[in-house]
């Protein structure tokens, strides 16, 4: 059974008299265990995907239910709440708090996401590479340590869904392969990881490819 389904979605931007739209219909679903990288080009709407699953943005039509719990159309409060529950997310903008080290924001997460085990955190930035990053704040890190800090926080929790935007993003071959790894380890534990890339190398490990043009689906 899916532990996320979106169907339909459709979100429109306006820019003066212009009207944008980024998702035209989209519906798609994700199973436990499934590693699956979603590629477009710049602008195909696939950020806004992204919040929308993640209930950070308000489709302006069709559904979000994550783990059987219908997301879209509830306040801001219960949005929230299932987000801490069943999402572990990483956006483009960064997910970590700049007052907070690494290692304080990986336990923020666990705390708010209901799943605190501190004895977990060395191993789990030691996965990505951060070994010895743990006491750092944010401002200290380059931009593919701060995306890898980010992705720990999204998988502290152990989340039943892991939404990433571009992981690998400004890091070299062998902590790409690194980040990989760590993604394919999460599905085997039993998490859905969708995954927006630009990497050929994620994109050939990935159990499913979703291709997106122009706010829809043209790949599946
Ligand atoms: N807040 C916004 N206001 C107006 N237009 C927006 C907004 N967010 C996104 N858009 C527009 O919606 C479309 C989809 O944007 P989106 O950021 O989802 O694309 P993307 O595929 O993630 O692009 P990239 O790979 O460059 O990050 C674009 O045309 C973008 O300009």
């Amino acid at each position: 059974m899916p532990v996320l389904e979106a169907t339909e979605l459709y979100r429109f931007f306006h820019a003066g008299d212009d009207e944008v739209v980024a998702l035209r219909g989209i519906t798609v679903a994700l199973d436990p265990g499934e590693l699956t990288a979603l590629r477009g080009p710049s602008g195909s709407g696939k950020s806004t995907l992204l919040a929308c699953l993640a209930g950070i943005d308000e489709p302006d039509g069709g559904t979000v239910s994550v783990v059987g719990e219908r997301m879209s159309r509830r306040s801001e409060a219960e949005r929230a709440r299932l987000r801490a529950r069943h999402l572990g997310m990483l956006m483009q903008s960064g997910n970590l708090f700049e007052h907070l080290t690494v290692g304080a924001n990986v336990r923020l997460q666990m705390q708010v996401s209901g799943r605190d085990r501190p004895d977990e955190i060395a191993d789990i930035l030691d996965s990505l590479g951060l070994d010895g990053l743990a006491n750092v704040l944010p401002a200290h890190l380059s931009g593919g340590e701060a995306a890898r800090a980010g992705l720990a926080v999204a998988l502290a929790p152990k989340p039943p869904i892991l939404l990433c935007d571009e992981p690998t993003a400004e890091v070299d071959a062998m902590t790409e392969q690194r980040v990989i790894e760590r993604l394919i380890e999460a599905c085997r534990i039993g998490t859905a990881v969708l995954v927006v890339t630009h990497s050929a190398t994620l994109a050939a490990r990935a159990d499913r490819v979703i291709d997106i043009r122009d706010g829809g689906i043209v790949h599946d």
